[in-house]
Parts: structure tokens; sequence; C-alpha cells
């Protein structure tokens, strides 16, 4: 340790700001690496407290800080380890968070990720883009690791290349014959979200709710259309869960048996379950406790663990029904999960699952490898060098490089290697992001504003506060805004809104959408196209986004002052100025590249 060198250190290291974005498995490896490098000041940002389960890996924290800020114990104990040399600057936030501006992120010579979650990466690298400075980029996931670096507007960002989307199943697979345990894992998500999340139209389950002929027959009062199984405040803890229980395992599966027939013919029929009977018949048996142990439970303890959990619902978490997210982490969510998803198995001959696989199943978890943490970190600080010792005038495509850490060796000319690299490549100037591509988005025209927000514009675009903006035939129409600063007609204008379609809204095939965020600097033009069949039985796919190269974009490189403003506030009034409408031309596909980023991994 008393090797460390001050004064600046080596190649100056200990002069240049760094922020680290997470204190997780990748986190702690890096700043133990940047520490014993000779970088002297580093900004650190976690959101989260420390969990017994990140002990394995996250070599900095003990038994003792369990419940702590992850940033500020990664602080204290880098500054211990180091004698003090390396000064962490420990900050307890959310890097989404409006504070973290552009002008903060420009105080550093480089921006480090070791973060686990797409939102927060893809928001780091606008926020790198708009401040211009680099950003080195990295994710872990079992035994594959990725490193790559952002030069802005010199080398591709992070969202040049598409994310992959998650994989999807045929809803008809989900809904009437599922084969793997995957298939009944996501059923029971959906089950949950359409029992106790949100209102969402696109639930896969949400005609299961809508025929519910039985609701009358149990003296329940159906809910508002499509959410006729939710609890009926009326309802009695216990009633509840009977028909929950005997409308998704007894009558729902005899109907199955009816309308698919012909499945039937070439696979065995599902057997109804009498769940609640065999919950009741088998007092003595326990209900699981422990979801942790990869012991797989019987029929008769998940037919108890269901029933308990929806009862417990209902009982202690009766005020957030209607607003639980699935969370891998609560322990009531996933013994619901694991219950519902073994009893479906169950009736369908599909093998059980324990409540460690199903964790690992409904979270996409890819359990972490604390050896491939280690190496990615080494990547990070090897491209970190190089970056802030760069001479002016080298091209960061010729120092800088992507690289893999694979599995299984790959085998070259030269050898097999189990890390390979690859050169930057420049910009995509159809990215939306860095080059100020166009959009098109294929959508049914008949979903709700609320669908375009949150699927499209914050999942599939990644923004934070939207403001939308519709032309149709010449005429604009402000029809949503968000954040900070709006008057309490506005949010309630804008609420009500979000519940009406989008061809009630004026939108139509042809409309432009001009969708920014102001926190994220970013401004786009989306070509509307209505596209009915989207989202059918026959075309799964909800939406679709496709990005294209502006007519105004020059042929040879993306310029910043092609920069629009095109949400304006000015004296109360809001003006905009809108780009023109150019033709629109498809680019070449990317190079395939290897998807490694942990939270897309396909389950399959
Ligand atoms: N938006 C964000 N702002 C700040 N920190 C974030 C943000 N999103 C994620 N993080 C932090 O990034 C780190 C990622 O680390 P890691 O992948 O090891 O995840 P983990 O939550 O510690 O472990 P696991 O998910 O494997 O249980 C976490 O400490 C997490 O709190
Ligand atoms: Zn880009």
């Amino acid at each position: 340790m008393d090797t460390v060198i001050s004064n600046g250190g080596l190649n100056g290291l200990g002069l240049k700001k760094v922020l680290v974005v997470g204190a997780g498995g990748v986190g702690c490896e890096l700043l133990k690496n940047l520490g014993m490098s000779g970088f002297e000041r580093v900004t650190l940002i976690d959101l989260d407290t420390i969990d017994v389960s990140n002990l394995n890996r996250q070599f900095l924290f003990r038994k003792e800080h369990v419940g702590q800020a992850k940033a500020k114990i990664a602080a204290a104990a880098i500054e211990k380890m180091l004698h003090g040399k390396c000064k962490v600057d420990p900050i307890v936030g959310n890097i989404k968070e409006e504070r973290f501006s552009a002008k903060f992120f420009g105080e550093f010579d480089v921006v480090l990720n070791a973060l686990d979650n797409l939102d927060a990466r893809r928001h780091v690298n606008r926020m790198c883009l708009n401040a211009k400075v680099p950003m080195v980029e990295s994710g872990s996931t079992g035994y594959l690791g990725q490193v790559t670096v952002v030069h802005p507007g010199k080398t591709e960002c992070y969202d040049c290349n598409p994310a992959p989307v998650p994989k999807t199943y045929a809803v008809c697979t989900i809904r009437s014959t599922p084969e793997k345990p995957v298939h009944c894992v996501v059923w029971a998500k959906q089950l949950f979200e359409l029992l106790f999340g949100p209102e969402d139209e696109s639930n896969l389950l949400a005609d299961l709710a809508k025929n519910d002929e039985d609701a009358a027959e149990n003296g329940a009062t159906p809910m508002a259309e499509g959410r006729s199984l939710q609890w009926d405040r009326k309802q009695s803890s216990e009633d509840f869960a009977e028909r929950v229980l005997k409308r998704v395992f007894w009558n729902d599966v005899l109907r199955q048996r009816e309308v698919a027939e012909e499945t039937w013919k070439t696979r065995a029929p599902p057997e109804p379950l009498d769940v609640l009977k065999i919950a009741k018949q088998n007092a003595d048996a326990d209900a699981p406790t422990n979801l942790l142990d990869q012991l797989v439970w019987t029929k008769e303890q998940n037919a108890k663990c269901i029933f308990g959990v929806l009862k417990r619902f209902v009982e202690r978490r009766n005020d957030e029904i209607g607003n639980i997210q699935f969370d891998k982490d609560d322990d009531d969510v996933l013994a619901f999960v694991t219950s519902a998803a073994n009893l479906r198995a169950s009736v369908y001959g599909v093998e059980l699952s324990s409540a460690f696989a199903v964790k690992g199943i409904a979270g996409n978890i890819i359990h972490a490898i604390a050896t491939t943490n280690a190496i990615v970190a080494a990547l990070i600080v090897l491209e970190t060098i190089k970056i802030v010792t760069i001479d002016q005038g080298t091209d960061p495509k010729d120092a800088s490089l992507t690289t893999y850490v694979k599995r299984f060796p790959n085998s070259t000319r030269r050898g097999k290697f189990l890390v390979q690299t690859e050169r930057l490549q420049a910009p995509n100037r159809a990215c939306f992001v860095c080059s100020k591509g166009r959009l098109e988005l294929e959508i049914d025209l008949s979903r709700k504003l609320q669908f375009l927000i949150d699927k499209v514009v914050r999942g599939n675009l990644g923004m934070i506060n939207p403001s939308i903006y519709a032309t149709t035939a010449g005429n604009v129409n402000i029809i949503y805004e968000s954040g900070e600063g709006l008057e309490p007609d506005e949010v309630e204008m804008y609420e009500s809104n979000a519940k009406k379609s989008l061809s009630d809204l004026n939108v139509g095939s042809g409309s432009t959408l001009e969708i920014g965020d102001i926190s994220q600097s970013l401004n786009l033009s989306v070509l509307v196209t209505h596209n009915p069949a989207l989202g059918s039985e026959a075309d799964p796919v909800e939406f679709s986004v496709t990005g294209s190269i502006p007519e105004s974009a020059s042929a040879e490189a993306p310029s910043s002052a092609v920069e629009e403003e095109a949400l304006q506030r000015s004296n109360g009034n809001k003006k905009r100025r809108r780009k023109d409408d150019g033709v629109v031309f498809v680019p070449t596909s990317k190079k395939e590249k290897l998807q490694m980023l942990s939270d897309m991994i396909e389950i399959e």
C-alpha cells in the first residue's frame, strides 16, 4: 500500500477527477483498482444499502455494515485501505435525479459506470454526451463481461446500438399451452400484476379477468372491466383467496380444456386443481417459509403457500393493492409467484421449480461471479488510464477498445482467448441520442397515451420526464408534459389525456410526435404509423421503433449545430421550432454485437 505515489502520482492520475456510478460487485473492485493505481479524487454514487446477499462478492462490505449506505461504507473502506491517499467522496442518491445535471457531470475527467440496469446506463450516457465527458461502460453477467468506451461525438454512444428486446412469449403459450417452467413463471408474474399491480391494458391475462362469470355467482361485485379478479374491498381475505383460486386453477382450466380441444389430441389435457381443498385438507403440511433454499415444494405446500399469501396481501397490505410492483426481493411476491407457477405447472404436467429457481427466472437473474467482476473492473481501469493520459490529437478510436469476457475461449489464428477486443466504431448516424436521428413508430392508435408514455417513451426511449407535442396536418398540440414546475390544472389535464387513446388525441398515421426530456437535453422527432395488428395474438410485439437518418444531417458527420429546441417555454407561452419532415432512410443494420448487459439476458 505504501507504494502509492502521491502529488498527482504516476502520469498525473492523482489529479484526475473520476465519477464512479454504482458500488456493487463491479464497483467495489473498481474503487480498489482506482485507488491502487494512483487515482486520488473519486466521487462515488450509489442509491442502495448493503444487503446480506452482497457480502459474498462486494468485498468492501462486512456483516456489520448490512443496512447501511453502500456509497458511504465503500468510501470509508477505500480510504482506510489506502491510508487516506485516495479520497472517495460518497453520494447516496439516484444518478437519474435532476441535481446530477450536465454541469455536475462536466466537472469530471471521466465517468465510470458500474451499474446493473439499462435505464441508469442510458441516462448516464446521455448526460455524458451533454457534458462531453468520456464514459466507460461495463456489464458483468455470470461468466460474461463487457467493457467499452464512449468518446462523445467521436465514437458510438450507448444508444447507437438498439437495446436487445427482452424475450417475449406468444400469448397463447402463456395463456393456454405452457410447456416449460418459464412459461408458468411468466404466467404467475402476469397474474400477480393483474391482481395487485397497477392497471395495464397489455397484461397477457387481461381477458382472464374479463369473462368472470363466477364473480356474480360468488356474490362479488364485478370491478371495472378487466379487473374483476381483483380484491373487492367488501370481500374478506378468505373469500378473495377462494375466488381467485377457484377461478384460475379450476374454472379457467376447464374452459381451456374445451376451447383448445384440438391441442389435447397431441398432448395431455390440463387437470383442474381444487387448490383450496388441497390447502385445507393438508392442514398439517407446513407452508414453506424459507424462500432461498433450493428445495422444490410439494403440490400441498404450494397450495398452502398461495392460500396464505393471497390472504396476507388483503390482511396486511390492502392499502398497497393496485400499486404493488413485481419485486423479486419482496418475500410475499416471490412466495406468490413461486406457488402460482408451480400449481400451474401441476395442472399442465410441467415440472415444478424451487423458489430459488423461480426468483432467478422471474427476475432474469444470472448469478454474479466475483472473478468476472474482477476482470471487468480491471479492464475499466485500463481504459480509464488510457482516456486520461491520451495525447491530444490521438484518435480515440486508436486508443480505446471494447473488450468482451467470454465463457468459452474463441479460437483465432493466434490461439484461444477468453478475452476478446474490438475497435470502437464511429457514431451511428441514425442514433436518436447522439446523432439526432429520426424515429419511426408503428403502433395501434387505439392504445392509450399512458401506454405510449410508459412503454415507448420511458421504456424504449429511456426518457425520465417527457413532454410530447403532436403535429397532425400542420396543427401542433401539446398532449403531455411532466416534471417539476407544472401548474395543478396542467397536471390534471395531462393525467386526463393519459387515459385517452392516441386517436382521440388527434394522433394519426403520418402525425409527428416531438418528444423531449429537458433533464436529458434530448428532443426527438417521431413519425407515427398506425398498425392495428400490433399487440394481437398473432403479432405479440406491441409496437416498433426504428431509427433513420434525418435528411438535414450532414453527409460527413453528425453535427451538434443541428441541435434543435423543439420544446421551449417563453413568457408562460409554449413555443416551438420544428425541424423539416425529411424523407426517411432506413440505415443498414449494425454489425452484430454480443449482448451481455445483465438485465437483458434472455431466459431461455
Ligand atoms: N440509478 C442508480 N443510481 C445510483 N446507483 C445505482 C442506480 N442503479 C443501480 N445502482 C447501483 O449499482 C450497483 C450495481 O451493482 P450490482 O450489479 O452488483 O448489483 P447489486 O444490487 O449490488 O447486486 P445484485 O443485483 O446482484 O443483488 C448497485 O449497488 C446499485 O445500487
Ligand atoms: Zn448514439
